[in-house]
């Protein structure tokens, strides 16, 4: 097969070439076997007219000719004409689709493939050729939206589809009402069986494709950089569902009116979402409410839209039209740990489960305690996800009754968002990740910055890490050259310390600066890869210059307001000194003026008592002073002071 899959083909000349034979006379002499092998000899197939043209290629009418002693037949194909790219990625586009043919021609809920093949250096996927899209479908309607039944059916034959994929280890990345097609009996088909998933890696001319695998307008936050934000998860796909609905039911496409990069400004930066129409079954607004989290964890599988859309549709059939579902709605089991009921509803516990207090989300510090570690001795209802669970704790006689949402389990060692490490490093992804999902078996994956999807390997390939949460301060490690991504430095040319403002799903730290003033058009945040920094508290700061410069980190204010209170401080002292100094420079002039008049009247008192020829006894009465001596009184040491 690989010989087959990487004979260069012939090309043929074909933008223009029409199908010479008859397309009403298409005909199957004898069946044919189903070809386990997908590579269709490109001289086999006519190419009539292009459908329509796309994000990763153009659609053609295309016929297709198979011929054998046994057999001669003719399929109408629609054939997906991909970019050219370079010829090792297409060798590795050509093997992917080798493993997945097989898998995908047995899920019902996939368009039907019938092929791969080369035609002028350029991928050509051979499809069966459905009637239309609903997309096309919409166009038709008033307003372009479709009555909620038709999307309740529609949507949960399109999430079976999804789920199918999703168990051949596919992602989508792509659902948008083009690319759900529509059979013979009507039933929505998948169109699009994961190209952008399996084009991952591939280096296209227009390097925009690359760097977004999907089409801009329903890709989730992480689809935007897998490698940065990532990683692409079945709840990646939770999101274009989302869009997909909401435009069946608005008629509006998401983001409408906006480039690629308003779009990636209003998702990714500033985590805008899609609005939900009001007036909707609860089940089905609040699963569409949570198909729009940023952060993957917390947004439905989708089983969970499955059910949504299933109890909803019945509840509609039952009721005769809307007219509410039930009072009890998955919106009012929201946990103020920052988990959605969508995560918490991923992992259930079972008897014999070790247990502790679940960590918040979004901080570092656990809300309680009161399980620092326990065994799932009970489990008191096993249909209901939301139940309570008894717990044997060390130490603690009697099973304690605890609301599962409260804990988590702990399987060898490791729980869901735990921070770890890999004991063997690689350059191709960050060594310090955290945790998505454990087995009680010892299978994990793991988020990494750098790998566009989840990590798959053992607990023993790892070790725990320090964690890190919005709020920490942190700073590149001095040993760090050159980082991942850009870092300010500080005036002096050290690293600046910035404020982890948010956590990705990969670890990925998004980090603020709040002790930079930042002007203009200068980045507000900066990403940092957990491995390459560490942290910085009050408390780790050595010596008073240094904890005095972590004060600085908090607000760009610091510097300036204590500049300013510095400058305060020594004009006032200044202004004190210089009163004192000139109250004393008057009482200093004041006293000369006195020695002076004092030196001048004794000159005067000699002159006169030589004159008068007075006796010593005589000089202390004052009424003998001369006039002016009369008003000074001399104290001991020759001080002058005014008379009271
Ligand atoms: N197997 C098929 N049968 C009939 N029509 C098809 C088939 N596959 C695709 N189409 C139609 O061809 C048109 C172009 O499809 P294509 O998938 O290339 O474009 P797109 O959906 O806009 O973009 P993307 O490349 O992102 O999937 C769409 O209108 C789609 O509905």
């Amino acid at each position: 097969m690989a010989e087959q899959m990487n004979a260069p083909a012939s090309p043929p000349s074909f933008e223009y070439e029409l199908f010479e034979g008859d397309p009403d006379h298409l005909r199957t002499v004898v069946a044919s076997p189903p070809p386990s092998k997908p590579w269709i000899d490109p001289v086999s197939l006519k190419l009539k007219h292009r459908i329509g043209r796309g994000t990763f290629g153009d659609v053609w009418l295309a016929t297709h000719h198979q011929t054998a002693p046994e057999f001669d037949q003719f399929h109408e194909v629609a054939l997906k004409m991909l970019h050219s790219m370079r010829e090792d990625h297409t060798q590795t586009f050509l093997k992917k689709f080798e493993e997945i043919f097989v898998k995908c021609r047995r899920l019902q809920g996939v368009c039907w493939l019938h092929g791969i093949t080369i035609i002028s250096g350029k991928i050509c996927i051979a499809m069966k050729f459905y009637e239309g899209s609903i997309d096309d479908r919409m166009a038709q309607l008033k307003g372009s939206k479709l009555p909620l039944p038709d999307v309740l059916r529609l949507g949960i034959e399109l999430v079976k589809g999804v789920m199918q994929l999703h168990t051949i280890g596919v992602l989508v990345l792509n659902l948008k009402p083009s690319n759900f097609l529509v059979n013979e009996r009507g039933q929505a088909i998948l169109g699009d069986f994961g190209i952008p998933y399996l084009l991952r890696g591939a280096s296209f001319p227009d390097p925009e494709i690359a760097l977004r695998l999907g089409t801009p307008n329903y890709m989730a936050p992480e689809q935007w950089e897998p490698e940065v934000r990532g990683p692409l998860s079945f709840e990646t796909d939770a999101w274009g569902f989302g869009c997909s609905v909401v435009e069946m039911l608005t008629g509006a496409l998401p983001w409408s009116g906006k480039s690629v990069r308003e779009i990636y400004h209003s998702v990714v930066i500033k985590q805008e979402k899609s609005q939900i129409p009001s007036g909707l079954p609860p089940m089905v607004e609040n699963v569409l409410s949570g198909c729009f989290e940023y952060d993957l964890r917390n947004r439905p599988l989708m089983t969970d839209i499955l059910h949504a859309f299933e109890s909803s549709q019945d509840a509609l059939r039952n009721e005769g039209g809307w007219v509410g579902l039930s009072s009890r709605t998955l919106g009012d089991r929201s946990n103020d740990s920052g988990h959605s009921v969508w995560f918490l509803a991923k992992d259930h516990l079972q008897l014999n489960d070790t247990v502790r207090s679940r960590k918040p989300l979004r901080s570092c510090n656990p809300q309680n305690m009161n399980v620092p570690s326990g065994t799932v001795v009970g489990v008191e209802s096993d249909t209901d996800r939301d139940g309570f669970v008894l717990v044997k704790i060390h130490g603690m006689h009697n099973p304690q009754r605890v609301h599962t949402s409260t804990l988590e389990r702990v399987s060898n060692g490791l729980a869901v968002g735990d921070w770890v490490r890999l004991k063997s490093e690689n350059s191709i992804h960050s060594p310090v990740g955290v945790v998505h999902s454990v087995e009680r078996e010892g299978g994990v994956m793991v988020g990494f910055l750098g790998l566009d999807t989840p990590w798959r390997g053992k607990f023993t390939d790892l070790q725990m890490a320090a964690s890190y949460c919005a709020g920490d301060f942190v700073r590149l490690k001095a040993s760090v050259m050159s980082p991942r991504f850009e870092w300010p430095h500080k005036i002096g040319g050290e690293w600046a310390t910035g404020r982890i403002s948010q956590v990705l799903p990969n670890g990925c730290l998004v980090v603020s600066f709040p002790g930079r003033l930042v002007l203009g058009d200068e980045p507000k945040s900066f990403l940092t890869d957990p491995a390459e920094v560490e942290k910085i508290t009050f408390d780790s700061c050595r010596g008073i210059v240094k904890k005095y410069q972590h004060v600085e980190d908090y607000h760009w204010a610091v510097r300036p307001l204590v500049i300013a209170v510095g400058l305060f401080t020594v004009m006032k002292l200044g202004f004190f000194l210089g009163k004192n100094m000139t109250v004393k420079l008057q009482k200093g002039k004041k006293h000369l003026k006195q020695c002076e008049d004092h030196q001048h009247h004794q000159k005067h008192l000699r002159q006169w008592e030589d004159h008068h020829h007075l006796d010593a006894q005589g000089g202390g009465n004052p009424a003998w002073l001369p006039p002016p001596v009369a008003n000074i009184i001399f104290r001991e040491g020759g001080s002058a002071a005014a008379p009271r």
